[in-house]
């Protein structure tokens, strides 16, 4: 649950809240709901009315709650003081010992969960967040291996959330990354797990060495991509996307984004795009042209979700211009 101050204000600076719904893997169930497919959330929730008014609203975007486990407990908190201008956003974590950091890795019967899945997703944060929850990820995907279900795993390093344990990090996420087919990862999670460098002048050079270099480790994998970002202050930034294969490099136009409205979710609001993308059979570069879309639109949406529907990704792509459609 995310709370975070009315417009630009610094929390507490008026005595209101915003609540959003929200997180990595939640974000991209709900745009995968959204962009039409069969989503299910795999979870821990409090039984109180928070952690119901939280699966109602993954509800409300189509996704299935019911394999969420509801449980007593506290529900995952974080704040959000929102950026602006030369004051770049903040966030405070309060998710120690909430249902979901709790909930014992055996409590999930991952075979029977996966049955009928295509597709598994998770993030970092999962690692990040202790001990029992980093043991959950990782039967999650070697029950997702043993099932032939594919795996795409977004590393999200979050260094405030990995606190204490943050030395474990890399070993962590390379026993995830290991056992994925797709990378949601840039050059500085490439350095972090395998402790190289990447001293290239360009973003799209340093890319391609870490590519080359996740590639050479992980036979696994077949793609990684990742957004760019060129920051001229908080609200005016360039955005951009990448993406390796095993025998290409992609990348997409540079999209300005200006008086940026929500920046959360822009990464997920990506993956959730390059997936859609690869159920689609979309080629490469369309499928990366759409994922950077999706992140580049949800930047003009409050909350974490990616709201917008397929048409509206095409509509930008094939530059529908910005008058009122009426
Ligand atoms: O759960 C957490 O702690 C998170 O950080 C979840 C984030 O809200 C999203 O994953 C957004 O991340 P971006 O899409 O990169 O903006």
């Amino acid at each position: 649950m995310r709370l975070s101050p009315p417009g630009c204000e610094l929390p507490l600076q008026s005595p209101r809240f915003n609540v959003h719904f929200g997180g990595a893997e939640a974000n991209v169930a709900a745009s995968l709901a959204i962009l039409g497919h069969r989503s299910v959330m795999i979870s821990a929730l409090p039984d109180n009315m928070l952690g119901r008014a939280c699966a109602s609203e993954l509800r409300k975007h189509g996704v299935d709650t019911g394999s969420i486990r509801h449980a007593e407990g506290r529900m995952g908190v974080y704040y959000l003081s929102p950026g602006a201008m030369h004051r770049p956003s903040e966030v405070l974590y309060d998710r120690a010992d909430s249902v979901f950091a709790r909930m014992p890795a055996d409590a999930y019967d991952w075979p029977s969960l996966l049955a009928g899945a295509q597709w598994l997703h998770l993030s970092g944060i999962n690692l990040a967040l202790g001990e029992t929850t980093a043991r959950a990820a990782l039967a999650a995907v070697h029950a997702a291996r043993a099932a032939n279900v594919s795996i795409s795993f977004d590393c999200n390093y979050r260094s405030k959330l990995w606190g204490s344990r943050a030395a474990q990090a890399p070993a962590l996420l390379r026993d995830i990354v290991s056992e994925a087919d797709l990378l949601f990862g840039n050059d500085r999670d490439i350095a972090l797990m395998l402790d190289m460098d990447f001293p290239h002048a360009s973003a799209m050079d340093r890319f391609r060495a870490a590519a080359e270099a996740a590639f050479a480790t992980w036979p696994r994998l077949q793609r990684m991509a990742a957004t760019e970002r060129l920051h001229r202050n908080v609200d005016d930034q360039d955005l951009f996307g990448l993406m390796a294969t095993r025998d290409r490099m992609l990348t997409t136009a540079t999209h300005t984004l200006a008086n940026i409205v929500d920046r959360i979710g822009g990464g997920d609001a990506f993956a959730a795009g390059l997936v859609h993308g690869l159920f689609r059979n979309m080629p490469d570069q369309t499928m990366l042209d759409f994922a950077i879309t999706a992140a580049c639109l949800k930047h003009s949406i409050p909350g974490d979700v990616n709201l917008l529907r397929e048409a509206d990704m095409l509509a930008f792509l094939t530059q529908g211009g910005f008058e009122v459609r009426r």
